[in-house]
């Protein structure tokens, strides 16, 4: 992070009220470009926008007057539709550089990956509500069904949650027993041999685990794209342009159980979106796939899921870390969130009521920008949530212990709480 131009602005300081804050080095006049995320680590466009938005810059057919986007990736099969689309060539020119593979052809593409998955989901709209019910688990031929059913009442500690990803890692050893097991924590009446079902908050997450899986592979190969050649466009291996690398990813902060215990149901789709992208990878790869070598693509991304500890690395950083990818006209009251992204540095601004810093996307960049003209040493903050004078204290509290599980010490709350304690705002290391 130090080595970004953009950084010198401010420094990252732990605090005596919630973990880590960004504190201005030095004056800075308002409207002034703190920090540009130049691409995400990981993101996914939601399922239903997909045809919609450009799999590149994130533009939305819609804004632009459209239905649709109809710039695709040439499969040379008419049957099979990539499941991506582009706005201009100019975006799938740039994407192809980016995620096909740039070594072997024998190797495993982004694309045969992402279509076997296709092929291999089957999805219900009203899947989501039914599928996150516990009563969803019939039959119990696994110990990890079991393990899951007697959590799924709300009793997750540390322990039971390791224990159930133990069990899952040993249920999914194998490419058959995960597709059983998976149709097994699936609801019963969807399971066919034709699929496995996922909710599209599932599908959704295990495409956005995947890209990660992409970005980390990408940044390791040696034939990786040279960054200086499309370096302004927010390539992935363009560390100066802070996207992060995989250490920078595992910094943030982890909500893991938290999330877990406010809504134990989703330890199951967590563990189902890591069985299900296992399988998708090693099926891919299978008996009449094309042989795999441990240092090509797909050798890569088989070891990266041999057991469940990088899946879970990403899941546990994304509730608390990832920003919504929303269409540009944000201040539209019918704006709609198109999908979310780990923009890894963007992650340390706290959240404050009476923001300092306002974010704006441009392309896949996300921007930060001051908002007001900020001293040396304040602490600059952004915005979680709505904090616009009609949103009350209750429901700004509401909204930020329920989803984000904190309670907030920013000015304006405790001043609507009665009382400010200002040095609770202030960094550990500026206290005397
Ligand atoms: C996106 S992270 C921000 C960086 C984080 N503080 C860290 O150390 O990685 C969001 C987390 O910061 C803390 N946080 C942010 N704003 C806060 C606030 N106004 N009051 C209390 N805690 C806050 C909470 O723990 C929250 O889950």
């Amino acid at each position: 992070m130090s080595d970004s131009p953009e950084c010198s602005l401010f420094e990252v300081l732990p605090t005596v009220y919630g973990g880590r804050s960004t504190f201005a080095k030095q004056d800075i006049t308002k409207g002034t470009l703190v920090l540009k995320c130049a691409a995400p680590y990981s993101s996914v466009i939601l399922r239903k926008f997909r045809k919609e938005v450009c799999g590149w810059c994130f533009s939305y057919s819609f804004e632009h007057g459209k239905r649709k986007w109809d710039t695709k990736f040439d499969t040379g099969n008419k049957n099979s539709a990539p499941p991506i689309v582009f706005c201009t060539d100019d975006c799938l020119n740039t994407w192809e550089r980016n995620y096909q593979d740039p070594g072997t052809a024998k190797a495993l593409s982004w694309l045969q990956i992402h279509s076997n998955f296709e092929k291999t989901v089957t999805q219900e709209t009203a899947g989501l509500a039914k599928s996150t019910n516990a009563s969803r688990f019939t039959t119990f031929s696994t110990n990890l069904s079991l393990h899951l059913q007697t959590l799924s009442g709300g009793d997750v500690t540390k322990e039971n949650m390791e224990e159930a990803w133990r069990l899952a890692e040993e249920t999914f050893s194998k490419p058959k027993t995960i597709l059983s097991a998976l149709r097994e924590l699936g609801r019963s009446s969807v399971s066919s041999d034709n699929g496995v079902f996922l909710t599209e908050f599932e599908a959704d997450s295990a495409r956005f685990i995947l890209d990660g899986l992409f970005t980390r592979t990408f940044q390791a190969m040696p034939s990786a794209p040279s960054s200086s050649e499309t370096s302004s466009s927010g390539d992935r291996n363009d560390s100066a342009f802070n996207i992060g690398s995989w250490n920078d990813l595992l910094e943030l902060q982890v909500l893991e159980l938290d999330n877990i215990r406010s809504r134990p149901s989703l330890l199951a789709s967590f563990i189902r979106v890591y069985g299900f992208v296992k399988y998708i990878i090693s099926s891919t790869s299978g008996p009449s796939g094309p042989p795999i070598e441990a240092s090509s693509l797909g050798g890569v991304l088989l070891g990266l899921v041999s057991n469940s500890n990088v899946v879970r690395d990403i899941l546990a950083r994304d509730h608390s870390n990832v920003f919504g990818i929303w269409e540009q006209a944000e201040d539209d009251v019918d704006c709609e969130m198109l999908g979310w992204g780990m923009f890894v540095f963007g992650a340390y601004f706290n959240h404050d009521c009476e923001p300092t810093i306002v974010k704006k996307r441009e392309g896949r960049s996300l921007m930060f920008y001051t908002m007001r003209d900020v001293a040396a040493g304040e602490e600059l903050c952004t915005s979680y949530i709505d904090v616009s004078a009609e949103s009350t204290l209750e429901k700004r509290n509401a909204e930020l212990e329920g989803e984000w599980f904190f309670t907030c010490q920013c000015e304006r709350c405790q001043r609507e709480r009665g009382g400010v304690d200002k040095a609770v705002k202030k960094s550990e290391t500026s206290l005397p």
